[in-house]
């Protein structure tokens, strides 16, 4: 938490409750992230939910909230067990048990969300033998500079930050590394890279629970991972090994994404459950962690990653990005309240916003 204060101060009340409702949050972390000065309150809100900040305002100003209302995102370095990369304040690890179940694709997409909810926000594709992040950012032909020849700027694409292997390597020279020199390249990349002032580095690993992926696992100061299934048995199965790698290695699992949850029909209305209804939140309930979303099948998830039009840009009033701002906010919220990582380390980074 930012900083605390007592709650004698009644004229919060009204404030706390709106925020502890918006937010789901408590009244008292509410009452934590608000700050009385002069006239006015400042709210310092520990995680990304930007886009509520307006209904706040709204409910605020129906509650008789007179005070000039200034709602700010101050999101905090938490502690992990390894040294912290420069200048970035997170690591969120994006693994899976199983391929193909849509990893890369909610990872870019939910930098994007977090980034629509107020975080500055990069993407390490350490997907070192099938990197997909270029291609879904539609710059698969651009390199990233260097200025001594060691360390790499990376791309900035539609306000996100971005490396990969990807960039650098043609992908037939990368796809046969073996594991010691996929890793090195993997140190590399997230060390060497001049990352700018981050609240999250989201890191897209490569699918599976073996050796390859609990050595990138352990080689970046990974703050919490996300497991990405989808909800049928044999994505389940696999996502649990996913769950196992993470708690073997002390990395706290954020939450699962259930993908491709289901179907809605464009015509109809009706949703389907192509590959099995509620597997994912099914297994979130039974191995203690929260199910942070479920995102539907839907071409235009599809057409956009493919196509290096992220949705959330091109598209960002579409019912599917606004999935994904959900399910964004609430990666964000855990991430800063809900885990026991220990306190926020409260450092200035000496970064400015
Ligand atoms: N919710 C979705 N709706 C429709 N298509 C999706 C959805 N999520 C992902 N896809 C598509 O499914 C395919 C596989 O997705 P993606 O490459 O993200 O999977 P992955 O798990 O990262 O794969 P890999 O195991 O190869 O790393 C891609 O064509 C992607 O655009």
């Amino acid at each position: 938490m930012i900083f605390s204060r007592s709650n004698k101060d009644n004229s919060l009340g009204p404030l706390a409750e709106i925020l502890a409702t918006t937010f789901a949050i408590t009244e008292q972390e509410a009452v934590a992230c608000c700050q009385q000065h002069g006239d006015g309150i400042t709210v310092r809100l520990p995680f990304a939910a930007q886009t509520l900040h307006p209904q706040v305002q709204q409910q605020a100003a129906q509650a008789g909230i007179t005070a000039p209302l200034t709602i700010e995102t101050d999101i905090q370095a938490k502690q992990t067990q390894h040294k912290r990369l420069n200048r970035v304040r997170n690591v969120i690890a994006v693994g899976s048990g199983k391929g193909g179940v849509g990893k890369s694709a909610t990872c870019v997409n939910l930098a994007f969300a977090l980034m629509q909810e107020g975080a500055r926000v990069g993407i390490l594709d350490a997907d070192i033998y099938g990197p997909s992040v270029p291609i879904m950012l539609g710059n698969p032909d651009d390199h990233p500079g260097s200025d001594d020849g060691k360390h790499l700027h990376p791309l900035s694409r539609h306000g996100v930050v971005a490396n990969s292997i990807g960039y650098l390597v043609p992908p037939d020279k990368a796809s046969i590394w073996r594991g010691p020199m996929a890793s090195r390249a993997l140190q590399q990349l997230a060390q060497d890279t001049l990352w700018p002032a981050l609240d999250y580095l989201l890191v897209d690993l490569p699918p599976g629970t073996g050796d390859i992926q609990l050595t990138l696992a352990q080689q970046i100061p990974v703050t919490g991972a996300l497991i990405v299934t989808t909800p049928q048995d044999l994505a389940l199965a696999d996502a649990r090994k996913g769950i196992a790698m993470f708690n073997k290695v002390n990395i706290p699992v954020l939450g699962i994404v259930e993908n491709m949850s289901y179907f809605q029909c464009p015509s109809c209305g009706d949703k389907h459950a192509i590959f099995s209804q509620h597997g994912g939140m099914s297994l979130a309930e039974r191995e203690g962690v929260a199910c942070v979303g479920q995102l539907p099948l839907d071409i235009s998830v599809r057409e956009h990653a493919d196509g290096g039009t992220p949705l959330l840009v091109s598209q960002p009033d579409h019912p599917v990005s606004q999935a994904y701002r959900d399910c964004a906010r609430q990666v964000s919220r855990t991430l800063a309240l809900d885990l026991g990582l220990g306190d926020d380390l409260g450092i200035d980074l000496m970064e400015k916003r």
